[in-house]
């Protein structure tokens, strides 16, 4: 009974959110592009402001990753969203073509909804605002349980900020009564035009399950090749590098290392060397029991620990304390092989293959398991190499000679820098990209008519003309006569 009051009671503060948001956002959809950058600054620096103490709360919060790369990312979802977007035209006249007498406007798409996950939670806050209020649209955001006060306090500095420097009231708001009844009733309102959803299985499914338009993000999985021609001491500092960044929580971080069997010497000493600890069989096996809950998912009591705390958990005795990274051999892939899963954790699978091919086929393997279209790196020198792994892998982004996590956000890389990753068709999504603010418009194009039906027509017979009279037409192998009967039928149906 009290958990169905609760649920109604979600329920209508989605509807008065969304109800609230209509209204801003018929006056949000009046502003130019100077009233709207005037915004996005605002949030951008009121983020900045606070990216430490926001930063600090996650952590506590949450029990997920490390404050102070927390502050790292909070800079980056504010400051390095900001460089990125700052100069982007994305409301009214965008492009106006006087050659091809063409003309873009700008639309936004009007209200989104944002689902918010547990292991980025403050710094997708900053970054979706910003994403969001850039396109002129409002959004309305949906807080992981777990992560429930840093977010609420997020959205407070970015909208105290933003009313402050003209947006309207409502805009930007979030449900402060988080259950599955009142997200799902924010996904399906028929006020919602897109969702954003970043975050668990289950709720990327139900975003997309919705009937609203959604961009969502997949499970990351994505392995790390290290090959030959690589500065095998550089790619293993990337891998850990990125590997240990907030305790692994980016899902575009490494999730296992593979290399071929002449490699296999030499990437597992450099590993050792730069803090990798190799765990033995029964270690490997102890552990494993760890890194999924009954219902297959992800177990939280890992995501985002250090190794010390991973290791006392599954009582792995004998990791050093200097071990920045467990790693664990593995061949097989799938259900029953939890190493070859996503691990948002100082946890690494340890792949070898006997030939390039068998590499690129477990890679095939690996995303096709889970993580289809999102991240795949490799640490490689030869662009041949380079070209043949980025046309077989099943990946959104192909990271070459960096780390994964701060490469597939556009940190370290020159992609467009983001906290949600599109995986494509093949991940589900409606997009590929590093979502930003032009995923969240909508373009109208103005077209003036350039020509008339007599210069079709003409068009028509001059192709046809040249059909018949060079043997290097494309069509010359065409039945010509069957062409002109065809074009006479569509004319007369023209006319
Ligand atoms: C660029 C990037 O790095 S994006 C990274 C995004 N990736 C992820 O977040 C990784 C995927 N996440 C997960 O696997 C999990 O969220 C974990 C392991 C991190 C945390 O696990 P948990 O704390 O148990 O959270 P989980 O997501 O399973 O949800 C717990 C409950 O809250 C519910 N919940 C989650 N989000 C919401 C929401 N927005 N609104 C309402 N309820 C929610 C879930 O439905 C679930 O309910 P249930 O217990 O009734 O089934």
């Amino acid at each position: 009974m009290e958990l169905l009051e609760k649920d109604l009671m979600s329920i209508q503060e989605v509807r008065l959110l969304l109800k609230k948001a209509k209204e801003a956002h018929k006056i949000l959809a009046t502003f130019n592009q100077e009233k709207i950058d005037r915004i996005v600054k605002a949030i951008a620096e009121a983020s900045l402001q606070n990216a430490e103490r926001l930063a600090k709360m996650a952590n506590e919060e949450t029990g997920f990753g490390i404050w102070q790369d927390k502050v790292v990312k909070n800079v980056f979802g504010s400051m390095g969203i900001y460089e990125a977007i700052k100069d982007q035209k994305t409301v009214g006249i965008l492009r106006e073509d006087k050659e091809n007498k063409t003309m873009e406007i700008g639309i936004p798409v009007g209200i989104v909804a944002g689902i918010i996950p547990s292991t980025n939670p403050t710094s997708t806050i900053m970054y979706k605002t910003l994403i969001s209020i850039k396109g002129g649209n409002c959004i309305v955001f949906s807080p992981h349980p777990g992560a429930k006060n840093c977010i609420l306090e997020t959205v407070k500095v970015v909208s105290e900020a933003a009313e402050a420097a003209g947006c309207p009231k409502g805009a930007i708001s979030c449900i402060t009564i988080p259950t599955l009844q009142a997200t799902n009733e924010l996904m399906k309102h028929p006020d919602t035009k897109l969702i954003l959803a970043t975050g668990g299985y289950a709720m990327v499914k139900a975003a997309y399950s919705s009937g609203t338009p959604a961009i969502g993000v997949g499970a990351g999985n994505g392995p790390a090749f290290i090959d030959k021609t690589a500065n095998v001491k550089l790619a293993v500092k990337h891998i850990m590098d990125s590997k240990t960044f907030d305790n692994g929580t980016i899902c575009a971080s490494e999730q296992s290392v593979i290399v071929e069997r002449c490699m296999e010497q030499a990437v597992r000493e450099e590993l050792i060397a730069q803090g990798g600890f190799f765990l033995n069989e029964e270690e490997s096996k102890k552990l494993a029991g760890f890194i999924l809950r009954a219902n297959g998912t992800m177990n939280p009591q890992i995501v985002g620990k250090s190794v010390a705390q991973i290791s006392k958990l599954a009582g792995l005795t004998g990791v050093p304390a200097s071990a920045r990274v467990l790693i664990a051999k593995e061949s097989r892939v799938g259900d029953d092989a939890p190493y070859s899963r996503e691990k948002l954790a100082p946890i690494l699978a340890f792949f070898v293959e006997e030939t390039i091919e068998d590499v690129i086929d477990k890679v095939v393997e690996i995303l096709s398991f889970e993580g289809m279209g999102h991240t795949f790196s490799m640490h490689c020198n030869n662009d041949d190499l380079i070209k043949r792994f980025a046309l077989r892998a099943p990946a959104s982004r192909i990271l070459v000679n960096t780390m994964g996590s701060l490469g597939g956000i556009g940190g370290s890389t020159n992609l467009f820098p983001a906290l949600t990753l599109g995986c494509g068709a093949v991940g589900g999504s409606s997009s590929s990209n590093n979502i930003g603010p032009m995923d969240l418009i909508n373009i109208k194009r103005v077209a003036f008519g350039i020509k008339e039906l007599e210069d079709l027509r003409n068009n028509a017979a001059n192709l046809l003309g040249d059909t018949k009279s060079s043997n290097n037409s494309p069509y010359c192998n065409v039945n010509t006569e069957l062409v002109e009967e065809i074009v006479k039928r569509i004319m007369k149906q023209l006319i």
